[in-house]
């Protein structure tokens, strides 16, 4: 049998509650008719309340990870979600490096929108001069954004600025996810900066929700996903746009405090879309 089906990878951590990182990921795979796999590198102990613990994995069963995967499957896109710390960063950069994982997407997690920090500061330099520099596409959120370039971001120029530094530590293609937390706010504003230049702002409505757990992970998965089976990058932008928007829209009732998004709504998106 050929091994050409679409096939995607996510090196990210594992959420308990399965709202964010790589179990969105994995839903998100799913829903858009991509086979997923997973490097664990990471686990948080976490809930709708929030995360209680947190434990990374030993580097050389990461590495082994990486070594099976690889004899194995023709992986044609990867993304990242919590890489922890610098030497798990350097493991995976490694692994990258060494096998053929195909186009990736560098979801540059660092904090989650509740606070909760994911990757310590020490291993931000690690982030900005060997893991970006790899990436295919990048997906700071706006806080990520402003630690990656130091800028304070109070504008949609800042917004583009920030996108440019990110560019210029080698990243092709950028997106500078907009700030999304005010009660009366109408619009949320993403930025996306190509490799070539081209640029463009995806506009949405905020929505007042609790659930917005994994959106982050659901837009970078969504493009890996789009990548792996041959779009181009702003198509595969725009799809991960819709789709995680989509997404946001539809709550649903699970947990009591913050809760996830609805991949499941985000599917009948992709049925109307193939119609
Ligand atoms: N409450 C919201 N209303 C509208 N869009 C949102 C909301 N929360 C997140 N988004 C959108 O979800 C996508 C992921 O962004 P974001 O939540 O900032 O990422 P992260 O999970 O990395 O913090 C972006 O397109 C962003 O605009
Ligand atoms: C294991 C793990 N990875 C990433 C996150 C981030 O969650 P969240 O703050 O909801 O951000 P996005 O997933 O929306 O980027 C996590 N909680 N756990």
């Amino acid at each position: 049998m050929i091994n050409d089906f679409p096939q995607v990878l996510t090196i990210a951590g594992s959420d308990s509650d399965g709202s964010a990182g790589l179990q969105a990921d994995l839903h998100t795979f799913f829903i858009r008719n991509t086979y997923g796999m997973s490097v664990l590198v990471a686990a948080v102990a976490g809930n709708s309340y929030g995360i209680h613990a947190a434990e990374t994995l030993p580097l050389e069963f990461i590495e082994k990870q990486f070594e099976v995967l690889a004899d194995d499957f023709h992986i044609r896109a990867s993304k990242t979600g919590m890489l922890s710390d610098d030497k798990l960063i350097e493991t995976v950069v490694k692994a990258y490096q060494k096998y053929n994982f195909g186009p990736l997407v560098v979801d540059p997690v660092i904090t989650t929108k509740h606070g909760a920090q994911l990757l310590k500061e020490s291993a931000f330099k690690a982030l900005k001069e060997q893991l970006l520099p790899l990436a295919t596409v990048a997906t700071p959120n706006f806080f990520e954004a402003q630690l990656l370039t130091g800028r304070v971001i109070d504008s949609e120029q800042q917004q583009v600025a920030a996108a440019k530094d990110i560019q210029a530590l080698g990243v092709q293609n950028v997106i500078v996810k907009g700030w999304h937390n005010q009660e009366n706010q109408n619009e949320v504003a993403d930025y996306v900066l190509l490799a070539d230049g081209t640029e463009f702002w995806l506009r949405h409505p905020y929505f007042i929700t609790t659930h917005i757990n994994g959106t982050g992970d659901t837009l970078s998965a969504t493009i890996a996903a789009e990548i792996s089976k041959g779009q181009d990058i702003a198509t595969a932008i725009r799809i991960a746009h819709d789709i995680t928007t989509t997404a946001i829209a539809h709550e649903i009732a699970v947990g009591h405090k913050f809760g996830p998004i609805n991949h499941w709504a985000a599917q009948t998106y992709k049925q109307k879309e193939d119609n």
